[in-house]
Parts: structure tokens; sequence; C-alpha cells
């Protein structure tokens, strides 16, 4: 924590889970993120999928500043710029890229970039990051390789992500290495489409309830 309040980081630790949104427009992303924050989880993380993303960061920036809204699948130094010119506070990758994370450094953005192998995570290190996100999650070995991989690299924290769901959600929490857990099951693209904004409320409440039955002391 800073004299400025926490960072974004500290805030991506607070909030435990890391929704994220695949939307099309200004629109949905404004549905998306009101229904987050009514289930207590002010945090979303706009895909760079859809021609709408930076639309939707712009919207979710301007009209809901109490959400921290980021992007995820950067993939291109010029999405980097693309994405923070919207309004991205903290930005998210599948993989790493050393002149994405290089450009999000230089304009003083934190980005998790994805790491699936030990020799990913000692070139994320070598670039002087001090957390990843671990993609897909589900594939590279779920909580176990979080485990495995924390061993050899204590200090660095993880955003495990792909295939997490409430139902495997404190498995991953409950390690110690793990900064927060991210997802897209809470904001379903069929329920996004339907505008099922209830529903996106409950299971983001649902998420939020269940993180909190563990103590983030220490974390
Ligand atoms: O877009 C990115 O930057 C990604 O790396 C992919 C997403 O994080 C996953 O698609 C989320 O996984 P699910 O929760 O299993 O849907």
């Amino acid at each position: 924590m800073s004299a400025d309040g926490p960072t974004v980081l500290e805030q991506i630790q607070r909030a435990r889970v890391v929704p994220v949104v695949v939307v099309d427009d200004a629109n949905e992303g404004l549905g998306v993120a009101a229904s987050l924050r009514d289930g207590g989880l002010p945090v979303a993380e706009v895909t760079f999928r859809t021609a709408g993303a930076a639309a939707a960061i712009e919207a979710i920036a301007r009209e809901l500043p109490d959400v921290l809204v980021g992007a995820g699948t950067v993939v291109t130094p010029a999405q980097v710029d693309e994405a923070v010119e919207a309004g991205a506070r903290f930005l998210v990758s599948p993989g790493l890229s050393a002149p994405v994370v290089r450009r999000a450094q230089e304009i003083g953005v934190p980005i998790l970039p994805g790491v699936a192998t030990p020799s990913d995570i000692i070139a994320a290190l070598d670039l002087g990051l001090s957390a990843v996100k671990l993609f897909p999650a589900n594939v590279v070995g779920g909580p176990g390789a979080v485990t495995a991989f924390s061993a050899p690299f204590p200090g660095l924290r993880f955003v495990p992500t792909g295939g997490v769901s409430a139902a495997n959600l404190l498995d991953y929490l409950a390690l110690p290495a793990v900064l927060a857990a991210g997802g897209s099951w809470m904001v379903d693209r069929a329920l996004v489409r339907a505008g099922d904004w209830a529903e996106i409320t409950r299971r983001t409440r649902e998420a939020v309830e269940l993180a909190a039955t563990l103590t983030t002391e220490g974390a």
C-alpha cells in the first residue's frame, strides 16, 4: 500500500477473483460491470477479442469509476496503448511477450502475462514481474501445477485462469502463491447476450462469498 492507497495488484489481491469478460459493445460492458459490482466484485477484465472491447472499457471507466477495469487478451504493444488510452488500469495476456510487457512497463500499467512453463516463468522474472497469470490453469495441471511451479520460484504470485469455476475456486485461492483467480464463469457469454444481469450478479455474489470463507491474512 502506498500513500495513494492500494496499488492495482493489491486491489486485485483483495478482490481475489478477476472476472474475464467478453462483450460486443459499450452497453454490454456497462451491464456486466454494474452486475459484477452489484455482486460485490468491482473488477472487470474486458478481453480484446471483440471490436467493441475498447469502447466497453472506455464506457466502464467513464460511467462506473468505482469498478477496476482492465483489458484482457492483450497480445501486441499497440493493444497495450489502445487499452490504456481507453482507460484500462491493468492488462492481462494469455502468454508472455517481452515487447508487450515492456510497453506496459514503459507506461506504468501493471500487466499479468500468461505463463504455462518454468521457462515462461524465468522470462517473466527476467522482465521484473512479481505476479503472472497461469494459463490455461486447468490444462497445465490445476492447483497442483501452482504448487509445483511455486516451489522453485518462491515469492512469485499466480493468477490461475482457465477452467476456474465456483466448484474449484477455493482449491486455487487456498494456495499461498495464488494472488487471485480469473475466469469467465460468472459472466458466461450466453448470460451477457440474454442481458441476464441478475444471474451474473448471483454468480458473482456466490464467488465473493466463497472467497470470503478463506482468510486472506498473509496473502
Ligand atoms: O483472453 C485471455 O487473455 C485469456 O487468456 C483467456 C481467458 O482468460 C480465458 O478464456 C478464461 O478462461 P475460462 O474462465 O475457462 O473461460
